[in-house]
């Protein structure tokens, strides 16, 4: 498993900073009149590409995209596949981490993920999909 703590490290403060842009931007856009709690994500794809998505409601709530599924089907859209980081933006004191059901769509596009969570003030706090889905489900569990 790959380090827990530092995979965010692999990723260039330079590529952080347009992921945070790309994110923010995404974020201002988000569809959430029912929350009102605009997310926003920005996905690096190994092409180098990077794809955005905000949260999307829906009258009926559970129909709701949140912004990670969102920048997945973007980049799904665009002909990428594999990710190689992500960051996601929420105007909180704390950044806020990816839901579950993200995390398990991020893992179908990703081995391990770093992710930087990050706030609307700067704030920026480094985690990976390793820590925050251990044991995945995944296509090999699909064998018989
Ligand atoms: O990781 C998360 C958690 C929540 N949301 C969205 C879903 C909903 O629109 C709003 C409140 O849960 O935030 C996201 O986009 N990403
Ligand atoms: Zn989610």
């Amino acid at each position: 498993m790959a380090d827990r703590q530092n995979s965010t490290s692999q990723i260039s403060e330079q590529t952080w900073d347009a992921l945070y842009k790309a994110a923010a931007e995404a974020r201002e856009r988000a569809y959430a009149p029912y929350s009102e709690f605009l997310v926003g994500a920005a996905l690096l794809m190994e092409s180098g590409d990077i794809y955005a998505g905000g949260n999307v409601e829906n009258a009926s709530y559970g129909a709701t995209i949140c912004a990670e599924r969102s920048a997945i089907c973007s980049a799904v859209a665009g002909g990428a596949r594999r990710a190689s980081a992500l960051l996601v933006i929420t105007d909180t004191e704390q950044p806020a981490a990816p839901c579950g059901i993200c995390r398990q769509v991020l893992s179908e596009f990703s081995d391990d993920l770093p992710i930087m969570m990050a706030n609307t003030q700067g704030q920026r706090v480094p985690t990976s999909l390793d820590a925050l889905l251990p044991f995945r489900f995944g296509k090999a569990d699909l064998d018989k």
